[in-house]
Protein backbone atom coordinates (compact mmCIF):
# COMPACT_ATOMS: atom_id res chain seq x y z
CA UNK A 1 0.00 0.00 0.00
CA UNK A 2 1.32 3.62 -0.63
CA UNK A 3 2.55 5.23 2.88
CA UNK A 4 1.22 9.11 2.96
CA UNK A 5 3.72 11.54 4.58
CA UNK A 6 2.75 12.95 8.15
CA UNK A 7 0.18 15.82 8.16
CA UNK A 8 2.27 18.62 7.50
CA UNK A 9 1.59 22.64 9.08
CA UNK A 10 -0.70 23.83 7.01
CA UNK A 11 -2.61 20.39 6.82
CA UNK A 12 -3.34 21.27 10.66
CA UNK A 13 -3.90 24.90 9.87
CA UNK A 14 -6.16 24.74 7.21
CA UNK A 15 -8.73 23.78 9.98
CA UNK A 16 -11.63 26.60 9.69
CA UNK A 17 -13.08 28.40 11.93
CA UNK A 18 -16.92 29.94 12.16
CA UNK A 19 -17.06 33.74 13.93
CA UNK A 20 -20.60 34.25 14.08
CA UNK A 21 -23.91 33.19 12.11
CA UNK A 22 -27.17 34.29 11.56
CA UNK A 23 -30.63 32.52 10.21
CA UNK A 24 -33.18 34.54 8.16
CA UNK A 25 -36.94 34.31 9.55
CA UNK A 26 -38.22 31.42 7.30
CA UNK A 27 -35.01 29.37 7.38
CA UNK A 28 -33.97 29.68 3.78
CA UNK A 29 -30.93 30.92 4.33
CA UNK A 30 -27.92 30.84 7.04
CA UNK A 31 -25.03 33.39 6.59
CA UNK A 32 -21.93 32.61 8.41
CA UNK A 33 -18.51 34.15 9.00
CA UNK A 34 -15.38 31.83 7.99
CA UNK A 35 -12.24 32.03 7.22
CA UNK A 36 -13.03 29.34 4.13
CA UNK A 37 -11.27 31.51 1.48
CA UNK A 38 -7.92 31.87 3.81
CA UNK A 39 -9.65 35.33 4.82
CA UNK A 40 -12.88 35.93 7.17
CA UNK A 41 -15.46 36.59 4.48
CA UNK A 42 -19.44 36.03 4.98
CA UNK A 43 -20.61 32.93 3.57
CA UNK A 44 -24.47 31.90 3.06
CA UNK A 45 -26.25 28.33 3.00
CA UNK A 46 -29.03 28.60 0.67
CA UNK A 47 -31.42 26.21 1.52
CA UNK A 48 -32.09 23.18 1.21
CA UNK A 49 -28.95 23.58 -0.35
CA UNK A 50 -25.93 23.72 2.41
CA UNK A 51 -23.17 23.91 0.31
CA UNK A 52 -21.20 27.32 0.96
CA UNK A 53 -21.70 30.37 -0.90
CA UNK A 54 -19.41 33.46 -1.01
CA UNK A 55 -21.10 36.65 -0.53
CA UNK A 56 -18.36 39.36 0.71
CA UNK A 57 -15.32 39.49 -0.27
CA UNK A 58 -13.50 42.29 1.38
CA UNK A 59 -11.60 39.65 3.44
CA UNK A 60 -12.00 41.10 7.08
CA UNK A 61 -13.76 39.31 10.00
CA UNK A 62 -16.98 39.83 10.95
CA UNK A 63 -17.98 41.48 13.92
CA UNK A 64 -22.51 41.45 14.72
CA UNK A 65 -24.23 39.88 11.68
CA UNK A 66 -28.24 39.75 11.66
CA UNK A 67 -31.12 39.74 9.22
CA UNK A 68 -33.70 42.48 8.44
CA UNK A 69 -36.71 41.33 10.30
CA UNK A 70 -38.90 41.38 6.71
CA UNK A 71 -35.82 39.35 5.13
CA UNK A 72 -35.12 41.99 2.86
CA UNK A 73 -31.30 42.72 3.34
CA UNK A 74 -28.42 41.51 6.11
CA UNK A 75 -26.46 43.70 8.78
CA UNK A 76 -22.79 43.09 9.58
CA UNK A 77 -19.71 44.99 11.35
CA UNK A 78 -16.41 44.66 10.33
CA UNK A 79 -13.27 45.83 11.49
CA UNK A 80 -9.79 46.81 9.45
CA UNK A 81 -7.42 44.60 9.97
CA UNK A 82 -7.93 43.49 13.74
CA UNK A 83 -8.23 47.41 14.91
CA UNK A 84 -11.69 46.42 16.78
CA UNK A 85 -13.48 50.03 14.84
CA UNK A 86 -15.82 48.22 13.77
CA UNK A 87 -18.42 49.59 11.30
CA UNK A 88 -21.39 48.60 10.07
CA UNK A 89 -22.61 47.69 6.90
CA UNK A 90 -25.73 46.73 4.94
CA UNK A 91 -25.31 43.51 2.37
CA UNK A 92 -28.10 42.06 -0.09
CA UNK A 93 -29.63 38.64 0.32
CA UNK A 94 -27.25 37.32 -2.72
CA UNK A 95 -24.00 38.65 -1.68
CA UNK A 96 -21.99 41.24 -3.31
CA UNK A 97 -21.61 44.98 -2.93
CA UNK A 98 -21.76 46.26 0.70
CA UNK A 99 -23.34 49.44 1.65
CA UNK A 100 -21.53 51.04 4.61
CA UNK A 101 -24.07 52.52 6.93
CA UNK A 102 -22.10 53.50 9.79
CA UNK A 103 -18.78 55.22 9.29
CA UNK A 104 -17.27 56.28 12.70
CA UNK A 105 -13.86 57.00 11.72
CA UNK A 106 -11.72 55.60 13.99
CA UNK A 107 -14.47 54.77 16.57
CA UNK A 108 -15.71 51.59 18.59
CA UNK A 109 -19.01 50.22 17.66
CA UNK A 110 -20.81 47.35 19.45
CA UNK A 111 -23.83 45.11 18.98
CA UNK A 112 -26.07 46.40 16.04
CA UNK A 113 -29.82 45.63 16.17
CA UNK A 114 -32.86 46.63 13.83
CA UNK A 115 -36.36 48.08 14.54
CA UNK A 116 -39.12 45.14 13.73
CA UNK A 117 -40.14 47.34 10.70
CA UNK A 118 -36.09 47.59 9.57
CA UNK A 119 -36.20 50.87 9.60
CA UNK A 120 -34.10 51.94 12.14
CA UNK A 121 -30.91 50.22 13.05
CA UNK A 122 -29.82 51.05 16.54
CA UNK A 123 -26.18 50.95 17.96
CA UNK A 124 -23.72 51.17 20.74
CA UNK A 125 -21.18 53.71 20.38
CA UNK A 126 -18.01 55.55 21.66
CA UNK A 127 -18.51 58.31 18.86
CA UNK A 128 -19.01 61.14 21.24
CA UNK A 129 -18.44 59.21 24.56
CA UNK A 130 -15.44 56.86 24.41
CA UNK A 131 -15.38 55.53 28.06
CA UNK A 132 -19.15 54.91 28.78
CA UNK A 133 -20.75 54.75 24.81
CA UNK A 134 -24.18 56.03 23.88
CA UNK A 135 -26.57 54.36 21.75
CA UNK A 136 -27.91 55.70 18.02
CA UNK A 137 -30.49 55.04 16.00
CA UNK A 138 -30.08 55.53 12.37
CA UNK A 139 -32.88 56.12 10.22
CA UNK A 140 -31.80 54.20 6.91
CA UNK A 141 -34.19 55.37 4.70
CA UNK A 142 -33.37 59.33 5.97
CA UNK A 143 -29.76 58.41 6.76
CA UNK A 144 -30.48 60.66 10.05
CA UNK A 145 -29.27 59.59 13.37
CA UNK A 146 -30.25 60.26 16.69
CA UNK A 147 -28.98 59.89 20.41
CA UNK A 148 -31.68 57.96 22.09
CA UNK A 149 -29.04 57.03 25.33
CA UNK A 150 -26.15 57.92 27.14
CA UNK A 151 -23.68 56.12 28.88
CA UNK A 152 -22.95 57.06 32.05
CA UNK A 153 -20.08 55.77 35.58
CA UNK A 154 -19.97 52.52 32.99
CA UNK A 155 -20.05 51.22 29.54
CA UNK A 156 -23.82 50.93 29.00
CA UNK A 157 -24.62 48.82 25.74
CA UNK A 158 -28.65 48.25 24.12
CA UNK A 159 -29.39 44.39 25.09
CA UNK A 160 -32.89 44.17 23.37
CA UNK A 161 -36.15 44.79 23.00
CA UNK A 162 -39.40 44.08 24.17
CA UNK A 163 -41.82 42.12 22.02
CA UNK A 164 -43.29 45.63 21.33
CA UNK A 165 -40.63 47.54 21.49
CA UNK A 166 -41.93 49.69 23.96
CA UNK A 167 -39.04 48.94 26.26
CA UNK A 168 -35.42 48.35 26.30
CA UNK A 169 -32.95 46.30 27.87
CA UNK A 170 -29.90 47.64 28.86
CA UNK A 171 -26.74 46.15 29.73
CA UNK A 172 -23.89 48.22 31.90
CA UNK A 173 -20.61 47.05 32.34
CA UNK A 174 -18.83 48.52 34.94
CA UNK A 175 -16.28 45.32 35.19
CA UNK A 176 -16.06 41.26 34.05
CA UNK A 177 -17.43 40.77 37.53
CA UNK A 178 -19.65 43.87 37.89
CA UNK A 179 -22.23 43.98 35.84
CA UNK A 180 -26.41 44.85 35.55
CA UNK A 181 -29.07 45.43 33.13
CA UNK A 182 -32.03 47.58 33.78
CA UNK A 183 -35.34 47.97 31.69
CA UNK A 184 -35.65 51.58 30.30
CA UNK A 185 -39.91 51.76 30.26
CA UNK A 186 -41.78 55.22 29.75
CA UNK A 187 -38.87 57.19 30.76
CA UNK A 188 -37.58 55.20 34.01
CA UNK A 189 -34.90 52.87 34.52
CA UNK A 190 -35.91 49.51 36.59
CA UNK A 191 -32.69 47.23 37.32
CA UNK A 192 -33.75 43.73 37.24
CA UNK A 193 -31.55 42.35 40.28
CA UNK A 194 -32.08 43.48 43.87
CA UNK A 195 -29.64 46.29 44.63
CA UNK A 196 -27.05 45.88 46.75
CA UNK A 197 -23.32 46.72 46.84
CA UNK A 198 -22.41 43.20 46.19
CA UNK A 199 -20.64 42.66 42.82
CA UNK A 200 -22.68 40.55 40.65
CA UNK A 201 -23.22 40.23 36.89
CA UNK A 202 -26.38 39.77 34.68
CA UNK A 203 -25.14 37.65 31.80
CA UNK A 204 -28.05 37.84 29.59
CA UNK A 205 -31.56 38.18 29.67
CA UNK A 206 -34.79 38.44 27.43
CA UNK A 207 -38.17 39.45 27.57
CA UNK A 208 -40.63 37.12 27.22
CA UNK A 209 -44.11 39.27 27.28
CA UNK A 210 -44.07 43.26 27.73
CA UNK A 211 -43.80 43.06 31.61
CA UNK A 212 -41.66 39.57 32.05
CA UNK A 213 -37.96 39.63 31.62
CA UNK A 214 -35.87 36.35 32.34
CA UNK A 215 -32.40 36.48 32.97
CA UNK A 216 -29.21 34.96 33.75
CA UNK A 217 -27.50 36.43 37.28
CA UNK A 218 -25.19 35.69 40.31
CA UNK A 219 -26.83 37.94 42.77
CA UNK A 220 -25.88 36.89 46.12
CA UNK A 221 -24.57 33.46 45.01
CA UNK A 222 -21.39 32.41 43.59
CA UNK A 223 -22.69 30.34 40.39
CA UNK A 224 -24.97 32.20 37.52
CA UNK A 225 -28.76 31.02 37.98
CA UNK A 226 -32.28 31.39 36.09
CA UNK A 227 -34.05 34.06 37.55
CA UNK A 228 -37.49 36.50 36.34
CA UNK A 229 -38.33 39.78 36.82
CA UNK A 230 -41.82 40.93 36.89
CA UNK A 231 -41.94 44.23 35.97
CA UNK A 232 -45.27 45.26 36.91
CA UNK A 233 -44.38 44.03 40.66
CA UNK A 234 -41.24 44.75 40.36
CA UNK A 235 -40.17 41.34 41.64
CA UNK A 236 -37.48 39.66 41.33
CA UNK A 237 -37.23 35.77 41.65
CA UNK A 238 -34.64 33.30 41.63
CA UNK A 239 -35.86 30.08 39.85
CA UNK A 240 -33.02 27.70 39.12
CA UNK A 241 -29.58 26.99 39.97
CA UNK A 242 -27.44 23.80 38.89
CA UNK A 243 -24.59 22.56 41.03
CA UNK A 244 -21.34 24.44 40.60
CA UNK A 245 -22.74 25.54 37.01
CA UNK A 246 -23.25 28.87 35.64
CA UNK A 247 -25.55 29.43 33.25
CA UNK A 248 -24.15 31.47 30.18
CA UNK A 249 -26.64 31.98 27.54
CA UNK A 250 -30.53 32.38 27.22
CA UNK A 251 -32.79 32.02 24.44
CA UNK A 252 -36.71 31.63 23.91
CA UNK A 253 -38.31 29.28 21.99
CA UNK A 254 -41.84 31.64 21.68
CA UNK A 255 -43.57 28.25 19.93
CA UNK A 256 -43.16 25.94 22.48
CA UNK A 257 -42.93 28.59 25.64
CA UNK A 258 -39.73 27.17 26.45
CA UNK A 259 -36.13 28.35 27.17
CA UNK A 260 -32.66 26.88 26.02
CA UNK A 261 -29.97 27.46 28.31
CA UNK A 262 -26.38 26.83 28.25
CA UNK A 263 -24.22 26.47 31.37
CA UNK A 264 -20.50 26.60 31.98
CA UNK A 265 -18.71 23.81 34.16
CA UNK A 266 -15.62 24.07 34.55
CA UNK A 267 -13.72 23.16 31.09
CA UNK A 268 -17.16 22.15 29.18
CA UNK A 269 -21.06 23.36 28.59
CA UNK A 270 -23.79 21.88 28.70
CA UNK A 271 -27.34 22.24 27.30
CA UNK A 272 -30.97 22.49 29.02
CA UNK A 273 -34.27 23.40 27.99
CA UNK A 274 -36.73 24.94 30.28
CA UNK A 275 -40.12 24.41 29.96
CA UNK A 276 -41.85 27.31 31.42
CA UNK A 277 -45.31 25.84 31.74
CA UNK A 278 -44.03 23.13 34.15
CA UNK A 279 -41.28 25.10 35.40
CA UNK A 280 -38.82 21.59 34.70
CA UNK A 281 -35.54 22.04 33.26
CA UNK A 282 -34.13 19.01 31.30
CA UNK A 283 -30.20 18.66 29.90
CA UNK A 284 -30.15 17.71 26.45
CA UNK A 285 -27.43 15.99 24.59
CA UNK A 286 -25.23 18.76 23.07
CA UNK A 287 -23.32 18.23 20.10
CA UNK A 288 -20.18 19.52 21.37
CA UNK A 289 -18.57 20.65 24.48
CA UNK A 290 -18.55 24.47 24.12
CA UNK A 291 -21.53 26.06 22.45
CA UNK A 292 -20.66 29.78 21.34
CA UNK A 293 -24.20 30.79 19.98
CA UNK A 294 -27.71 29.58 19.84
CA UNK A 295 -30.39 30.87 17.72
CA UNK A 296 -34.00 29.95 17.78
CA UNK A 297 -36.69 30.79 15.17
CA UNK A 298 -39.70 31.07 14.63
CA UNK A 299 -40.44 27.27 14.36
CA UNK A 300 -38.68 26.27 16.99
CA UNK A 301 -35.69 24.62 15.69
CA UNK A 302 -32.02 25.49 17.28
CA UNK A 303 -29.33 26.55 15.43
CA UNK A 304 -25.89 26.09 17.56
CA UNK A 305 -22.83 27.44 16.92
CA UNK A 306 -19.82 25.30 19.15
CA UNK A 307 -17.08 23.27 18.91
CA UNK A 308 -15.06 20.24 21.50
CA UNK A 309 -11.68 19.66 22.18
CA UNK A 310 -11.13 17.63 18.71
CA UNK A 311 -13.55 18.80 16.31
CA UNK A 312 -13.32 22.52 14.73
CA UNK A 313 -16.19 25.28 14.81
CA UNK A 314 -19.69 24.03 13.01
CA UNK A 315 -23.01 25.06 13.20
CA UNK A 316 -25.62 22.71 13.99
CA UNK A 317 -29.64 22.55 13.80
CA UNK A 318 -31.74 20.06 16.29
CA UNK A 319 -35.53 19.57 14.69
CA UNK A 320 -37.94 17.13 15.55
CA UNK A 321 -35.50 15.67 18.32
CA UNK A 322 -32.57 14.99 15.90
CA UNK A 323 -29.17 17.55 15.94
CA UNK A 324 -27.82 17.94 12.03
CA UNK A 325 -24.62 19.02 11.42
CA UNK A 326 -24.84 21.79 8.80
CA UNK A 327 -21.29 22.07 8.23
CA UNK A 328 -18.94 19.55 8.09
CA UNK A 329 -16.02 21.03 9.49
CA UNK A 330 -12.93 19.01 10.60
CA UNK A 331 -9.08 18.80 10.27
CA UNK A 332 -8.30 17.69 6.40
CA UNK A 333 -6.63 14.17 6.37
CA UNK A 334 -5.95 13.57 10.07
CA UNK A 335 -8.59 10.88 11.64
CA UNK A 336 -10.22 11.56 14.99
CA UNK A 337 -7.84 8.87 16.57
CA UNK A 338 -4.69 11.13 15.27
CA UNK A 339 -6.21 14.28 17.14
CA UNK A 340 -5.44 14.66 20.79
CA UNK A 341 -8.31 14.90 23.36
CA UNK A 342 -7.13 16.81 27.05
CA UNK A 343 -7.39 14.84 29.81
CA UNK A 344 -8.43 16.88 32.95
CA UNK A 345 -6.31 16.96 35.93
CA UNK A 346 -6.46 18.59 39.14
CA UNK A 347 -3.32 19.53 41.16
CA UNK A 348 -3.24 21.91 44.44
CA UNK A 349 -1.72 24.80 44.51
CA UNK A 350 0.56 26.84 47.73
CA UNK A 351 -2.65 27.84 49.41
CA UNK A 352 -4.52 24.96 49.03
CA UNK A 353 -6.55 26.45 46.16
CA UNK A 354 -7.89 23.14 43.86
CA UNK A 355 -6.78 24.12 40.09
CA UNK A 356 -8.18 22.58 37.32
CA UNK A 357 -6.26 22.19 34.10
CA UNK A 358 -5.86 20.79 30.48
CA UNK A 359 -3.16 17.81 30.03
CA UNK A 360 -2.98 17.34 26.51
CA UNK A 361 -0.58 14.18 25.91
CA UNK A 362 1.23 13.88 22.61
CA UNK A 363 0.71 10.67 21.27
CA UNK A 364 3.30 7.68 22.01
CA UNK A 365 4.26 7.41 18.24
CA UNK A 366 4.50 11.07 18.33
CA UNK A 367 5.71 11.85 21.54
CA UNK A 368 9.06 13.50 21.90
CA UNK A 369 9.25 14.23 24.94
CA UNK A 370 8.80 18.22 25.77
CA UNK A 371 5.83 20.13 27.31
CA UNK A 372 4.73 23.08 26.27
CA UNK A 373 3.31 24.91 29.16
CA UNK A 374 0.51 27.22 28.54
CA UNK A 375 -0.71 29.94 30.52
CA UNK A 376 -4.44 30.96 28.74
CA UNK A 377 -5.60 34.73 27.87
CA UNK A 378 -7.96 37.16 29.39
CA UNK A 379 -7.13 36.26 32.67
CA UNK A 380 -10.85 35.74 33.22
CA UNK A 381 -11.22 32.95 30.91
CA UNK A 382 -10.67 29.80 30.41
CA UNK A 383 -8.51 27.20 28.72
CA UNK A 384 -11.44 25.09 28.08
CA UNK A 385 -12.43 21.73 25.42
CA UNK A 386 -12.49 24.04 22.98
CA UNK A 387 -10.56 22.56 18.96
CA UNK A 388 -7.29 24.50 18.71
CA UNK A 389 -5.53 23.60 15.63
CA UNK A 390 -2.08 25.16 16.79
CA UNK A 391 -2.43 22.96 19.64
CA UNK A 392 -3.21 19.47 17.57
CA UNK A 393 -0.58 20.77 14.77
CA UNK A 394 2.20 20.76 18.07
CA UNK A 395 0.95 17.85 19.31
CA UNK A 396 1.11 15.85 15.97
CA UNK A 397 4.86 17.17 15.95
CA UNK A 398 5.28 15.48 19.46
CA UNK A 399 4.49 18.43 22.05
CA UNK A 400 2.59 17.61 24.81
CA UNK A 401 1.01 20.88 26.37
CA UNK A 402 -0.38 21.95 29.65
CA UNK A 403 -2.84 24.58 30.12
CA UNK A 404 -4.19 25.26 34.05
CA UNK A 405 -7.17 27.08 34.82
CA UNK A 406 -5.43 29.47 38.03
CA UNK A 407 -7.19 31.38 39.87
CA UNK A 408 -9.15 34.15 37.73
CA UNK A 409 -10.46 31.70 35.32
CA UNK A 410 -14.03 31.52 34.34
CA UNK A 411 -16.00 28.64 35.08
CA UNK A 412 -15.42 28.01 38.92
CA UNK A 413 -17.99 30.35 40.03
CA UNK A 414 -17.73 34.10 41.04
CA UNK A 415 -15.20 34.08 43.79
CA UNK A 416 -12.58 32.43 41.94
CA UNK A 417 -12.90 34.31 38.86
CA UNK A 418 -12.46 37.75 41.38
CA UNK A 419 -9.65 36.16 42.31
CA UNK A 420 -7.01 37.82 39.50
CA UNK A 421 -8.76 41.50 40.31
CA UNK A 422 -5.99 43.35 41.55
CA UNK A 423 -3.60 40.70 41.50
CA UNK A 424 -2.33 40.04 38.31
CA UNK A 425 0.95 38.96 39.29
CA UNK A 426 0.97 36.98 42.77
CA UNK A 427 -1.65 34.40 43.23
CA UNK A 428 -2.06 33.33 39.44
CA UNK A 429 1.70 33.50 39.08
CA UNK A 430 1.90 30.94 41.72
CA UNK A 431 -0.62 28.83 40.98
CA UNK A 432 1.21 28.49 37.60
CA UNK A 433 5.05 28.09 39.38
CA UNK A 434 2.39 25.21 41.55
CA UNK A 435 1.09 23.39 38.40
CA UNK A 436 5.11 23.41 37.52
CA UNK A 437 6.41 21.48 40.47
CA UNK A 438 3.35 19.06 40.24
CA UNK A 439 4.59 18.11 36.50
CA UNK A 440 7.82 17.98 37.72
CA UNK A 441 6.93 15.69 40.85
CA UNK A 442 4.84 13.47 38.75
CA UNK A 443 7.75 12.98 36.17
CA UNK A 444 6.77 14.48 33.09
CA UNK A 445 9.66 16.25 32.99
CA UNK A 446 12.44 18.11 34.43
CA UNK A 447 13.21 21.69 36.12
CA UNK A 448 14.97 23.71 33.00
CA UNK A 449 13.60 21.57 30.64
CA UNK A 450 10.25 23.40 29.97
CA UNK A 451 9.04 24.78 27.33
CA UNK A 452 6.68 28.39 28.30
CA UNK A 453 3.97 29.67 26.05
CA UNK A 454 0.98 31.57 26.23
CA UNK A 455 -1.18 34.95 24.46
CA UNK A 456 -2.23 37.87 25.74
CA UNK A 457 -2.51 37.79 29.72
CA UNK A 458 -1.01 34.31 28.87
CA UNK A 459 1.78 36.36 27.39
CA UNK A 460 2.04 38.18 30.09
CA UNK A 461 2.19 35.29 32.69
CA UNK A 462 4.78 33.90 30.35
CA UNK A 463 6.78 37.14 30.61
CA UNK A 464 6.56 37.13 34.29
CA UNK A 465 7.17 33.29 35.16
CA UNK A 466 10.55 33.74 32.29
CA UNK A 467 11.77 36.83 34.53
CA UNK A 468 11.17 35.50 38.08
CA UNK A 469 11.19 31.85 37.19
CA UNK A 470 13.60 31.32 34.81
CA UNK A 471 15.28 27.72 35.92
CA UNK A 472 12.14 26.21 34.95
CA UNK A 473 12.42 26.88 31.36
CA UNK A 474 14.51 26.82 28.22
CA UNK A 475 12.76 28.59 25.80
CA UNK A 476 9.66 31.11 26.22
CA UNK A 477 6.86 32.31 23.91
CA UNK A 478 5.16 35.47 24.04
CA UNK A 479 2.34 36.18 21.95
CA UNK A 480 0.82 39.47 22.27
CA UNK A 481 1.54 39.85 26.01
CA UNK A 482 1.47 43.09 28.14
CA UNK A 483 5.30 43.40 29.69
CA UNK A 484 4.46 46.95 31.47
CA UNK A 485 1.19 46.98 33.45
CA UNK A 486 2.12 51.19 33.75
CA UNK A 487 2.13 51.33 29.73
CA UNK A 488 -0.48 48.99 29.53
CA UNK A 489 -3.52 50.32 31.94
CA UNK A 490 -2.78 53.83 29.66
CA UNK A 491 -2.64 51.93 26.42
CA UNK A 492 -5.66 49.71 26.52
CA UNK A 493 -9.41 50.80 24.43
CA UNK A 494 -11.12 53.86 26.17
CA UNK A 495 -13.91 51.88 26.69
CA UNK A 496 -11.81 49.56 29.00
CA UNK A 497 -10.11 51.95 31.05
CA UNK A 498 -12.76 52.73 33.70
CA UNK A 499 -12.28 48.92 34.32
CA UNK A 500 -8.39 49.03 35.02
CA UNK A 501 -8.49 50.16 38.39
CA UNK A 502 -10.41 47.45 39.49
CA UNK A 503 -8.99 44.54 37.17
CA UNK A 504 -5.43 45.31 37.16
CA UNK A 505 -4.72 48.68 39.75
CA UNK A 506 -3.98 52.09 40.08
CA UNK A 507 -1.18 53.33 38.60
CA UNK A 508 -0.92 55.92 41.57
CA UNK A 509 -2.71 53.73 44.68
CA UNK A 510 -0.92 50.39 43.68
CA UNK A 511 2.51 51.95 42.40
CA UNK A 512 4.56 49.90 44.76
CA UNK A 513 2.22 46.25 43.51
CA UNK A 514 2.19 47.19 39.63
CA UNK A 515 6.07 47.67 39.77
CA UNK A 516 6.06 44.27 41.29
CA UNK A 517 3.57 43.02 38.94
CA UNK A 518 5.22 44.41 36.03
CA UNK A 519 7.48 41.88 33.80
CA UNK A 520 9.80 44.37 32.51
CA UNK A 521 10.95 44.88 35.86
CA UNK A 522 12.54 41.41 35.87
CA UNK A 523 14.69 42.21 32.65
CA UNK A 524 17.22 40.43 34.59
CA UNK A 525 15.79 37.06 34.98
CA UNK A 526 14.57 36.78 31.51
CA UNK A 527 17.65 34.68 29.88
CA UNK A 528 16.65 31.93 27.91
CA UNK A 529 15.89 32.63 24.39
CA UNK A 530 12.77 34.05 23.65
CA UNK A 531 9.98 34.94 20.43
CA UNK A 532 7.72 37.61 20.39
CA UNK A 533 4.58 38.03 18.30
CA UNK A 534 2.21 40.62 18.05
CA UNK A 535 0.05 42.23 15.58
CA UNK A 536 0.56 45.64 14.68
CA UNK A 537 -2.63 46.78 14.97
CA UNK A 538 -3.56 45.27 18.19
CA UNK A 539 -5.75 47.88 20.33
CA UNK A 540 -5.96 45.84 23.46
CA UNK A 541 -2.16 44.90 23.99
CA UNK A 542 -0.50 47.25 21.94
CA UNK A 543 2.71 47.11 19.66
CA UNK A 544 4.27 48.93 21.91
CA UNK A 545 4.08 46.48 24.86
CA UNK A 546 6.25 44.30 22.94
CA UNK A 547 8.50 46.51 21.12
CA UNK A 548 9.81 47.71 24.46
CA UNK A 549 10.26 44.66 25.94
CA UNK A 550 12.53 43.48 22.73
CA UNK A 551 14.36 46.25 22.88
CA UNK A 552 15.32 46.17 26.46
CA UNK A 553 16.16 42.39 25.87
CA UNK A 554 18.41 43.54 22.98
CA UNK A 555 20.02 45.66 24.57
CA UNK A 556 21.46 43.27 27.35
CA UNK A 557 22.25 40.83 24.73
CA UNK A 558 20.06 38.37 25.24
CA UNK A 559 18.26 35.93 22.59
CA UNK A 560 14.95 37.28 21.37
CA UNK A 561 13.17 36.90 17.80
CA UNK A 562 10.41 39.10 17.44
CA UNK A 563 7.87 38.84 14.50
CA UNK A 564 5.69 41.06 13.75
CA UNK A 565 2.48 40.63 11.37
CA UNK A 566 1.36 44.25 9.73
CA UNK A 567 -2.50 43.54 8.92
CA UNK A 568 -2.99 41.68 12.21
CA UNK A 569 -5.09 42.82 15.74
CA UNK A 570 -5.38 40.54 18.65
CA UNK A 571 -5.16 36.88 17.26
CA UNK A 572 -4.52 36.18 13.66
CA UNK A 573 -7.36 36.38 11.61
CA UNK A 574 -5.55 35.30 8.05
CA UNK A 575 -4.83 31.72 7.36
CA UNK A 576 -1.40 33.33 5.46
CA UNK A 577 -0.60 34.73 8.90
CA UNK A 578 -1.42 31.77 11.00
CA UNK A 579 0.45 29.34 9.32
CA UNK A 580 3.69 31.77 9.39
CA UNK A 581 2.93 32.24 13.34
CA UNK A 582 3.23 28.42 13.98
CA UNK A 583 5.46 27.63 11.62
CA UNK A 584 7.82 30.40 13.12
CA UNK A 585 7.17 28.77 16.34
CA UNK A 586 7.68 25.44 15.60
CA UNK A 587 11.16 26.22 14.31
CA UNK A 588 11.74 28.25 17.40
CA UNK A 589 11.04 25.34 19.82
CA UNK A 590 12.54 23.23 17.73
CA UNK A 591 15.84 24.77 18.04
CA UNK A 592 15.82 24.27 21.72
CA UNK A 593 15.10 20.77 21.90
CA UNK A 594 16.84 17.57 21.41
CA UNK A 595 13.89 16.02 18.72
CA UNK A 596 15.14 18.82 15.72
CA UNK A 597 12.29 18.81 13.29
CA UNK A 598 12.47 19.99 9.65
CA UNK A 599 9.91 22.65 9.00
C1 LIG B 1 -15.84 42.30 28.20
C2 LIG B 1 -14.40 42.64 27.93
O1 LIG B 1 -13.94 42.64 26.81
N1 LIG B 1 -13.67 42.98 28.99
C3 LIG B 1 -12.28 43.25 28.85
C4 LIG B 1 -11.81 44.16 29.93
C5 LIG B 1 -11.57 41.93 28.89
O2 LIG B 1 -11.64 41.19 29.84
N2 LIG B 1 -10.89 41.61 27.82
C6 LIG B 1 -10.19 40.36 27.72
C7 LIG B 1 -11.05 39.35 27.01
C8 LIG B 1 -8.93 40.60 26.97
O3 LIG B 1 -8.95 40.93 25.81
N3 LIG B 1 -7.84 40.47 27.70
C9 LIG B 1 -6.56 40.50 27.11
C10 LIG B 1 -5.59 41.22 28.00
C11 LIG B 1 -6.21 39.05 26.86
O4 LIG B 1 -6.64 38.56 25.77
O5 LIG B 1 -5.71 38.38 27.75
Amino acid sequence: MIKFPKPDVSQFLKTFAIGDFAVNRDESQLVFSTNLSGQYNIWAMNFPSTFPVQMTFNNQSCQGLLYDKQGRFIISGFDTDGDENTQFYALPLEGGTLKQLVNNEKVRNFFPALSKDGKKLYYSSGKGNPSYLNVYALDLESGEEEKVSEGKEAMTFLYCFSPDESSQLYYKMYANTYSLMFVRKGGEDIYITPETDEHHTVSDALFVTEDLVYLLTNYDEDFTYLASFDLKAKQFTKIKAMDKESFAMLKYDKKNHQLYLSSEKGVEDYLYKFDLSKNEMVRMQSPCSIIEKMIIADSGNLYLLGRSAIKPHNIYKFSADKWESLTQYSVPGVADEDLVAPEVVTYTSFDGLEIESLFFKAKQENDNGEIIFWPHGGPQAAERKFFRASFQFLLNHGYSIFAPNFRGSTGYGHKFTKMVEGDWGYGPRLDNVAALDWLIEQGYTEKGNILLMGGSYGGYMALLLHGRHADYFKAVVDIFGPSDLFTFIESVPEDWKPIMDLWVGNPEKDKEKLIEFSPITYLDGMTKPMLVIQGANDPRVVKEESDQIVKALKEKGRVVEYMLLEDEGHGFSKKENEIAVYQKILSFLSEYTSNKVNV
